[in-house]
């Protein structure tokens, strides 16, 4: 028989501490039917590594949020990677694996580390006390990946509140939704005109996606929806990713000093604080057929919804899951995804994530919360509204 609870996984409480509710889903089996959305929740390591494998059986082509496109319009036109399956799903893959390329961002490393140098050079003159998540987690990543990725600089204050829609509209019509439905239709419109060819610089990430039209490898149709797809997941994630790893260090004084020894720490910081905070906490799919997990069966056309968050915290699989452990070996981890949906962007975050945390232990020595910290709720990403923050 299938455990079944009508808990709110998109509610104020576990939206605000998540932990509790990861926990009796993990305790509660393989497959925990949510009543209240009648949809089918997975927790534990094992299950959600598996449905992200299994791309035929838990499908993205019918949207990896709450809504099922077979049966409800999309708000946006669906995404050619994120919200699609093979063979559909290959060539946009394709041409934006080539451009996010570890090889292809060499040439940024440079450029992001001075600008990082800049920025944390400038915020210290200021002081030694400030909000990291204004100053720091949004303001570098906003500082580099929009003329990365070649936009005009007109509206880029449009990418933050873009992404917190997009990210919310992945769960239920809940008060997250409904108090910015009247920006999306003036948000998109903004996102899509920034997709065009003729507004993008010439050597950006954008460009080199309508280089690739222009060869064939995608058609002009979809040169613009795969830029979209930069824009729609390359900001918000990126800039909450960096406020774990800002908070994760100012909690754990010994790792930063770990950190200042041996800068080249940073990267598997990074990703350990992917385990550990999982900005993106969840993604729904959609059965293919009758699936059986464990002795359940997922009817049909039901949708998933994988705890990337609990599976990352999975006593199963991890040692001391809820400590922030630098000795810990994070690869494996689901903070990015798995399979042929794998987070293409990630090398271009753990770029950033580089250069920022380069840039900063170079300069201090201690880093601490200064004062009372706020979470930012939203349906999906797990995200950090203020980190009143102290260096030494
Ligand atoms: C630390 C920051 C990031 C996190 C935590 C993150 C997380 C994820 C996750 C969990 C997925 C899988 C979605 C699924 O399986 O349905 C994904 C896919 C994706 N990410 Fe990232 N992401 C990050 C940064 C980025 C950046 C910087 C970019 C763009 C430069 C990006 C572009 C994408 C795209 C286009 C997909 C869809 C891939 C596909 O469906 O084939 N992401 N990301
Ligand atoms: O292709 C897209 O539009 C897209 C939007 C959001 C994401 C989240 C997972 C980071 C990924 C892709």
């Amino acid at each position: 028989l299938l455990p079944t609870s009508d808990a709110d996984p998109f509610g104020p409480e576990v939206l605000e501490d998540p932990l509790p509710f990861h926990a009796d889903l993990r305790d509660a089996g393989p497959v925990v039917h949510l009543s209240r959305y009648d949809v089918y929740a997975m927790g534990r390591y094992e299950h959600v590594h598996a449905a992200l494998r299994d791309w035929q059986g838990f499908q993205s082509g019918a949207g990896v949020g709450l809504s099922n496109f077979r049966t409800e319009p999309p708000w946006r036109p669906p995404s050619l990677l994120l919200e699609s399956d093979p063979p559909r799903h290959d060539a946009p893959r394709r041409v934006l694996a080539g451009i996010l390329a570890p090889r292809e961002l060499r040439r940024l490393r440079e450029r992001w580390s001075a600008v990082a140098d800049e920025l944390v050079d400038a915020l210290l003159a200021a002081g030694d006390e400030f909000d990291a998540v204004p100053k720091l987690a949004e303001a570098f990543p906003l500082r580099v990946f929009p003329d990365a990725v070649g936009i005009p600089d007109e509206g880029r204050e449009n990418l933050l509140p873009y992404g917190d829609f997009l990210f919310n509209a992945f769960g239920p019509h809940n008060d997250l939704v409904a108090a910015a439905a009247h920006r999306a239709p003036e948000l998109g419109a903004w996102v899509n005109a920034q997709c065009a060819r003729d507004v993008l610089a010439p050597d950006g990430f954008g460009a080199r996606i309508w280089a690739a039209a222009d060869r064939g490898e995608i058609t002009a149709e979809q040169a613009p929806l795969v830029v979209r797809s930069l824009l729609s997941a390359g900001v918000d994630t990126t800039v909450q990713a960096l406020a774990t790893v800002l908070h994760a260090f100012a909690t754990h004084p010994e790792h930063w000093r770990r950190l200042r020894a041996e800068p080249q720490l940073a990267r598997v910081a990074f990703d350990e604080a992917i385990r550990w905070g999982s900005p993106v906490q969840t993604f729904f799919r959609t059965a293919t057929t009758d699936v059986r997990v464990g002795d359940a069966v997922i009817p049909d056309g039901k949708k998933i919804l994988m705890f990337l968050a609990s599976a990352n915290h999975d006593p199963r699989r991890w040692t001391d899951p809820e400590a922030f452990d630098l000795s810990r070996d994070p690869s494996g981890h689901l903070g990015f995804g798995f399979g042929i949906h794998q987070c293409v962007g990630q090398h271009v975050a753990r770029l950033e994530a580089e250069c920022l945390l380069d840039a900063l232990a170079r300069r201090v020595a201690t880093i601490e919360i200064a004062g009372p910290t706020r979470r930012h709720h939203n349906n999906t990403m797990r995200a950090w509204g203020s980190l009143p923050m102290r260096v030494g």
